[in-house]
């Protein structure tokens, strides 16, 4: 194993990997793929010619791929591409990562589950679907698990954080232009923040690379969010409370808020397998909300509550 391992992190332009880049710094040597290529090389995951050459060219000693296509309304009516991104690029990934022994962390989503249960979802309950998002993430987690590649698949939810397309930055903008909401109360799930998740992701990779970790031991699929669990409604009421905002808002079911891609109605997913495995804690999603909020503010960004 060598000390400064180069660490290839594709979508460092993303939500969680714009947080990645941040956490896997004291880990190696951070290579921040994007698809524009703005802070590192370029990579298109539609093109199989530019992510081979992208291997070929970083010779990376680990994986990190935050890059997917994550419009789940959109992905309804543009189903090839988003297999071809959640997919097939994540089969010629585990091609590339297999032979060499790469070992490789990749991120998947409680939205593989039809939401149809009575208990927090384990890794082993059967995946079912119900999104075009879904089974494209689906097939990739599959494609890398199948493989037989040294990867790590990292289910996670309703992934929140201080940069991109997420619930809490909507729910911000929406405080400030309207007087009342009506928030979804029918879909139960664990809002995730984005830095927590790079960061057990960076403790993963750490160990892996400067502690006792053996990849082929631990190789396969975990479910990781923050502690709890509430309702899209539950979340938004946090954030409101948190802010002070004075914006009403009313419950509603899912049959009052139509959209193209069906959401599960339950998706917690049950995290002992990761904490027991790791030995890492993952804080309830109220208290990491409370940190991402005053990261919010002291960061002075447009959003700040
Ligand atoms: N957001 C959430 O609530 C959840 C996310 N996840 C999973 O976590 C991971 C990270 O998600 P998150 O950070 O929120 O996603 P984002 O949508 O914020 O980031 C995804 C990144 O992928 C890039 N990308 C899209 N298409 C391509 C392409 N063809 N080639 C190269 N790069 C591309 C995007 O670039 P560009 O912006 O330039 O298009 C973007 O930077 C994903 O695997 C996602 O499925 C799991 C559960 C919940
Ligand atoms: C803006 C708004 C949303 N909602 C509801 C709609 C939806 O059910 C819920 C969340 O809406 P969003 O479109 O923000 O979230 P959505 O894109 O469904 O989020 C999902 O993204 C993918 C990538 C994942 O992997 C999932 O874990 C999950 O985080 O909130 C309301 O009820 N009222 C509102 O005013």
């Amino acid at each position: 194993m060598t000390d400064t391992p180069r660490i290839l992190l594709i979508g460092s332009d993303g939500q969680v990997g714009w947080e990645l880049r941040r956490t896997l710094a004291p880990v190696g040597q951070v290579i921040a793929a994007s698809f524009d290529g703005a802070d590192g090389p370029a990579v298109d995951l539609t093109d199989s010619a530019s992510l081979r050459r992208l291997f070929h060219e970083t010779a990376p000693d680990a994986v990190v791929n935050a890059a997917a296509y994550t419009a789940v309304d959109r992905a309804e009516t543009e189903p090839e591409l988003a297999q071809a991104i959640n997919g097939d690029a994540l089969a010629l990934m585990a091609e590339l990562c297999t032979a060499p022994r790469i070992p490789v962390i990749h991120y998947s989503t409680d939205f593989v589950f039809s939401g149809v249960t009575d208990h927090p979802y384990r890794e082993e309950d059967p995946a079912e679907p119900r999104s075009v998002y879904g089974r494209t993430k689906l097939a990739g987690e599959q494609a890398l698990l199948d493989s037989g590649a040294p990867a790590l698949v990292l289910r996670t939810a309703w992934v929140y954080g201080v940069r991109g397309r997420n619930f809490l930055l909507t729910m911000l903008n929406l405080f400030r232009e309207r007087t009342e909401l009506r928030i979804v109360d029918d879909q139960i799930g664990t809002p995730t923040w984005s830095r927590m998740l790079a960061e057990v992701s960076a403790q993963i990779t750490y160990r892996i690379f400067h502690g006792s970790l053996d990849i082929e031991q631990i190789k396969g699929l975990y479910h990781v969010t923050g502690g709890g669990a509430t309702s899209w409604f539950g979340f938004a009421e946090a954030i409101r409370e948190a802010t002070g905002s004075q914006c009403r808002l009313t419950p509603i079911p899912t049959s009052e808020y139509p959209a193209p891609a069906p959401r599960p109605a339950y998706s917690v997913l049950d995290t002992g397998h990761f904490r027991n495995t790791f030995g890492l804690a993952l804080p309830d999603w109220r208290q990491s909300l409370a940190l991402c909020l005053a990261d919010l503010r002291e960061q002075r960004s447009p959003y700040t509550p």
